[in-house]
């Protein structure tokens, strides 16, 4: 496998702890943290400390295998109901992205498996090791095919940080800049801001900084304007949950963004791993969106920026519906639509 970037692993497991690019702390300090518990595990999700779909899921993997190598139990059944007791806290941390869930389901199903508590400990922290390579995997399939859509010269506007510290490593949307990088293939790219929490710019710009892709800056109101004056070739998000017809859920903005690029009549691409599928959800009515604290939006890096006691709504997420998706870019191929019929044949 090449190598295609210099950014750290935002992620690793240390044998005692878990080691985490604090995510909060970017871009003014690159710092990493050690994770010892559950609890601190917990917390980094919820803090956004680590943050984006695969990467909540693979460090909530590693966080049950913590818990579990930790464990003092001598009887089997104690010693799994504890652990599920990790994965159900684990499991409350965010509601939206599914990777979460799933690889969560991953470590149950191993836990439920073992037939003593050595080999439960061992089998467990190999699942999870299996969870990041396989991320790290399918995200560079994912910048295989999706480097593939662009041309040589495009500029390509993205939204929120889908990078390679959202994930094991390489990113989903933004893995194709990572390749074209390395391949001297030249694109530019527009990152939004992304408020409330402005993981475009703290995270994105710096991602994109670090491995040398071309990337400018814009706020989020910028979007229409850019797209109509910069001559915008097209639109690449991540994604936090697919819903079987192809609605998806991604970031707050990702909507409005596929709004413009259907008014423009520029592609609108989705990039995602299948572990971000949830096909047991008709569509994306039902996606569980997360709201989160109504200081997000009234401090910006802790300056206040509202009045005293303002109604705040914040929503983390929204859902483009799947008739504005051009296509869905995974490990396994580019899929167009039909999506109801074309995602069982890349996913299952
Ligand atoms: C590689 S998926 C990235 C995904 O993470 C997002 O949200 P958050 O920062 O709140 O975890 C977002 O919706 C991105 O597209």
């Amino acid at each position: 496998m090449t190598t295609t970037t210099a950014l750290p692993y935002s992620v690793q497991w240390d044998d005692t702890h878990i080691t985490l690019l604090n995510q909060q702390a970017l871009p003014t300090i690159t710092e990493f943290i050690k994770l010892y518990s559950v609890e601190d595990v917990f917390d980094s999700i919820l803090k956004l400390k680590v943050r984006g779909a695969p990467a909540i899921g693979l460090t909530a993997a590693f966080g049950v295998a913590l818990g579990a190598n930790q464990d003092g139990s001598t009887d089997l059944g104690e010693f799994k109901q504890n652990v599920t007791k990790h994965i159900k806290k684990l499991a409350s941390s965010r509601p939206t992205a599914v990777n979460l869930f799933w690889a969560l389901k991953r470590m149950e199903n191993i836990l439920q498996a073992a037939k003593s508590i050595p080999a439960a400990k061992e089998a467990l922290i190999l699942e999870a090791k299996a969870i990041f390579t396989e991320d790290e995997e399918m995200c560079r399939k994912i910048g295989e095919h999706g480097l593939s859509l662009f041309a040589e010269g495009d500029s390509i506007l993205t939204h929120c940080n889908a990078g390679g510290i959202a994930t094991a490593r390489y990113g989903t949307a933004l893995a194709p800049f990572h390749l074209a990088k390395e391949r001297a293939f030249p694109i530019k790219v527009y990152a939004c801001e992304t408020r409330p929490v402005l993981q475009g710019a703290r995270l994105t710009a710096w991602e994109l900084m670090q491995s040398g892709v071309d990337v400018t800056l814009i706020s989020d109101n910028m979007a229409a304007h850019t797209i109509h004056h910069k001559q915008i070739n097209g639109i690449i998000v991540g994604a936090d949950r697919i819903a079987a017809n192809g609605d998806t859920a991604n970031k707050i903005g990702t909507l409005g963004l596929a709004i413009l690029a259907n008014h423009y009549g520029i592609p609108f691409y989705v990039a995602a791993p299948s572990s971000t599928f949830d096909l047991s959800l008709e569509s994306g009515t039902s996606i569980p969106i997360e709201e989160r604290n109504g200081d997000e939006i009234t401090f910006i890096q802790g300056v206040k920026i509202a009045p005293d006691n303002v109604k705040t709504f914040n929503p983390a997420f929204d859902v483009t519906p799947n008739h504005l998706i051009t296509s869905i870019i995974t490990e396994n191929g580019i899929i167009s639509p039909d999506y109801v019929k074309n995602i069982p044949l890349f996913v299952n």
